[in-house]
């Protein structure tokens, strides 16, 4: 099986630089999300590994071997983009075959009417439309194959995209926001369908996305890339509930995490609005305090807050409040805690604390405030 690794990328566009010594690897077999904001040099990466776009600096390994220079052709590397790319003119099966064609066929060979004469083009057009099947009955698509784009949904067209890719067997997947295009239904059937073909597939798969919710679902790691730096890199729940970074406790969670103004004092005790917290740390002086809206209970005691705002989300309510002048959105069960006044606790060990730099601040113990 193989990997993929990327060793010190660099890239700049004219004055800017849009790839910053960026390390990644996908290790084989790995479903690997790409998670960060529009502009931040995700697709730009992508273009690297699939050989479209050259690196300043640095190398792209697949497999072990060093293929920074290789045209795309010689990578083994699918990409399926947000926009589908399908040819127009061509029927679904036909755009499904479009690689294998290319592969199998000579130019003579894939002419219209005369290939079809030459010798050996029948039974390899016939073995094409036996694989074309194959990857088309799994998705969905066998019904499908005579339709033209234009007589697809958005979401049978990127299911097609996605037959494309597989069909030639790639060694590694590259997916660039290949949801976007889809409504909510579709993107987690969708979802659910991509993981699968993982799964049976067993490719090396790197997965572009600016959405915070299929990174965490679909990916065995999320790398967190902002502004053209990968911050951190590790599970799923590593990046939502240990980030080493602030910038990324803050781009994942929705609502955004609750980043509190609170203070170490010369015993290392980090206090809240003048109450200890139960943390306690090396540092002293000025600490960020993270809190996620599911870390706060509303409680018999605790740190009085006023509530500000009330959403209503179905299986939760969202309360915006205030604990002195600081915002805080805690996430309760719906019908809890309808009076104004509130008061508010947390359990130390789901509490983040970061230091002036934006990283994150080893808590030596805690106690239950
Ligand atoms: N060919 C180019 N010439 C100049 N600037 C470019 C070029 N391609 C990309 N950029 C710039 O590089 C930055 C990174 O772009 P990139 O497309 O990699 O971001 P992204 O994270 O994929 O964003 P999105 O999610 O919006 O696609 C952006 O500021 C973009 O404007």
């Amino acid at each position: 099986m193989t990997g993929l690794e990327l060793r010190g990328i660099g890239k700049a566009f004219g004055q800017t630089t849009v790839l910053h010594k960026v390390d990644l690897a996908v290790r084989p077999g790995e479903f690997l999300a790409l998670l960060g904001p529009s502009g931040c040099g995700k697709s730009t990466l992508m273009r690297i590994v699939a050989g479209i776009e050259a690196p300043d600096h640095g190398q792209v390994l697949i497999g072990g071997s060093e293929l920074t220079q290789a045209h795309p052709a010689a990578r083994n590397v699918a990409m399926v983009f947000q926009n589908y790319a399908l040819y127009p003119h061509l029927t679904a099966a036909q755009n499904i075959a479009v690689p294998l064609a290319m592969r199998r066929l000579s130019a003579w060979q894939r002419m219209p009417l005369l290939g079809g004469l030459l010798p050996g083009a029948r039974a390899i057009r016939r073995a094409i439309a036996q694989d074309v099947a194959r990857v088309a009955e799994p998705l969905g698509l066998a019904h499908l194959l005579a339709r033209k784009p234009a007589q697809l949904s958005g979401g049978q067209r990127q299911r097609v995209a996605l037959a494309r890719a597989v069909v030639r067997d790639p060694s590694v997947f590259l997916l660039d926001e290949p949801l976007s295009n889809l409504d909510a239904a579709l993107r987690s059937s969708t979802r659910r369908e991509i993981v699968e073909i993982h799964r049976r597939t067993g490719a090396a798969t790197l997965y572009v996305t600016h959405d915070q919710a299929e990174a965490l679902t679909m990916a065995d790691r999320v790398a967190v890339m902002l502004a053209g730096r990968i911050l951190q890199c590790g599970t799923p729940r590593e990046v939502y509930e240990q980030p080493a970074d602030i910038r990324v406790a803050r781009f994942l969670g929705d609502p955004a995490i609750n980043l509190l103004q609170a203070e170490a004092g010369e015993d290392g005790m980090v206090r809240l609005e003048g109450r200890t917290t139960g943390l306690r740390t090396r540092q002293r002086g000025p600490l960020t305090l993270g809190l996620r809206p599911e870390a706060l209970q509303v409680a018999a005691q605790g740190w009085p807050a006023r509530v500000e705002a009330r959403e209503y989300l179905g299986e939760a309510q969202l309360l915006h409040t205030r604990i002195g002048p600081q915002p805080i959105i805690l996430r309760v069960p719906p019908g809890l805690a309808e009076a104004p006044l509130l008061h508010l606790c947390f359990d130390p060990r789901e509490a983040l604390l970061f230091g002036a730099d934006g990283a994150r601040v080893p808590a030596l113990e805690v106690q239950h405030a």
